[in-house]
C-alpha cells in the first residue's frame, strides 16, 4: 500500500506511519493539502495527516480541508507522543546559544513557547511546512546560524546535533493523526493494538439561530449515554458567527444509538455528515 504523509522524511507524521504501517511504502508530500489530494488523485491508497495536538489544539488546515475541500472518510486514528528538541548543524554544536533563527512547523513552535521566551529571546522564529523540513533546511544551510525544532529521528536523518532536549513546554505532549482513504482499509494485521473506536460527526445547526440549539444537540447524545470525547467548532466560512460542530463519539457506528441521535438532530433541523467510524491506535512513550 502507498501512504502519503506530511514530509520530508522524519516528521512526526512519518513516525506515525512507520509505527502503524511498517510494511507499507510511505511517500512524503510537502503540505497537508498535497497529501489529501494525492488520495483524491489515486496517486496513493491512503494518507496520514495530523489532526490535533494536546498543547496547541486542532490542526485547522486538516479540519478545514476535510470539511470544505476534499471529503475523505477517516479510516483510523493514531496518537503519538511528541518530544521536541532544538537541533543545530554539527558546526554550531558548541556555540548553539548564538543561533540567529529558529525554524519549525508553527505547531511545534507553539508547543515550545515558554522555552523560546525564556531561552531564545529576540531570536526570530520561522514557520516552515514541517519539523523535518526545518531540520533539512538547517542541514543544507550551515552558513546560517539556524536551529530547528524537530524530533530525534530528524536529527539522525539530517545529521544534526541535539543542542537542547525536550524543549516542549508540557510533558504531556501528544498529537492525533488521522488515516484518510477513499476505499475500505484492512487494519486487522497492524502491529499496534486497537485502543478503542470512535465515530466523528459534523453537525450544522439550523439556520434560524434559535436559543438552546446546541443544548438540544448535546441532549440527543446525553440521554442515549453516548460518550463524547471531543466537540470542536469551525467556521462555516459563510458569515461571522456561523460554525460547524465536529463531534467525536467514543464508539463505532451501531444500528440503533448513533443512527437514532442523527435522526433526532435532523428532526431538529440540523444537518449531519458522518466523517468516519474507525478504530484508534496509540504509540506508547519510549
Ligand atoms: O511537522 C511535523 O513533524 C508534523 O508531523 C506536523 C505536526 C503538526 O502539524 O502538528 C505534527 C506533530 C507535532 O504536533 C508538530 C507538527
Amino acid at each position: 500500500m502507498k501512504i502519503a504523509f506530511l514530509g520530508p522524511r522524519a516528521t512526526f507524521t512519518d513516525i506515525a506511519v512507520r509505527e502503524l504501517f511498517p510494511n507499507d511504502e510511505g511517500i512524503p508530500y510537502i503540505t497537508i493539502p498535497d497529501c489529501l489530494e494525492a488520495v483524491m488523485k489515486d496517486e496513493v491508497d491512503v494518507c496520514v495527516v495530523p489532526l490535533e495536538n494536546a498543547l496547541e489544539g486542532s490542526v485547522n488546515i486538516t479540519l478545514d480541508y476535510l470539511i470544505h475541500e476534499m471529503k475523505l472518510p477517516i479510516m483510523a486514528e493514531i496518537t503519538a507522543p511528541i518530544k521536541q528538541h532544538l537541533l543545530v548543524h554539527p558546526n554550531h554544536q558548541d556555540d548553539w546559544e548564538n543561533i540567529e533563527a529558529i525554524y519549525s512547523h508553527s505547531h511545534a513552535i507553539a508547543q515550545c513557547h515558554k522555552f523560546l521566551h525564556h531561552k531564545c529571546k529576540g531570536i526570530p522564529r520561522v514557520s516552515v511546512t514541517s519539523t523535518a523540513a526545518a531540520a533539512k533546511y538547517v542541514r543544507e544551510n550551515p552558513q546560517e546560524r539556524a536551529a530547528a525544532i524537530a524530533n530525534e529521528l530528524a536529527a539522525k536523518e539530517y545529521g544534526l546535533a541535539i543542542a537542547k532536549e525536550n524543549i516542549h513546554d508540557f510533558d504531556f505532549n501528544h498529537t492525533r493523526f488521522v488515516v484518510l482513504a477513499n476505499k475500505p482499509l484492512k487494519l486487522d494485521d497492524q502491529p499496534l493494538e486497537v485502543a478503542g473506536n470512535k465515530t466523528t460527526l459534523m453537525v450544522t445547526l439550523p439556520a434560524d439561530d434559535r436559543s438552546g440549539a446546541l443544548h438540544q444537540v448535546l441532549s440527543a447524545f446525553a440521554w442515549r449515554k453516548l460518550n463524547l470525547s471531543k466537540i470542536e467548532s469551525r467556521p462555516t466560512k459563510t458569515g461571522l458567527g456561523n460554525y460547524f460542530f465536529i463531534i467525536d463519539i467514543e464508539m463505532s457506528m451501531d444500528e440503533v444509538l448513533i443512527p437514532g441521535a442523527i435522526a433526532e438532530l435532523e428532526a431538529l433541523g440540523c444537518s449531519v455528515d458522518v466523517l468516519g467510524s474507525y478504530p484508534y491506535f496509540q504509540i506508547k512513550k519510549k
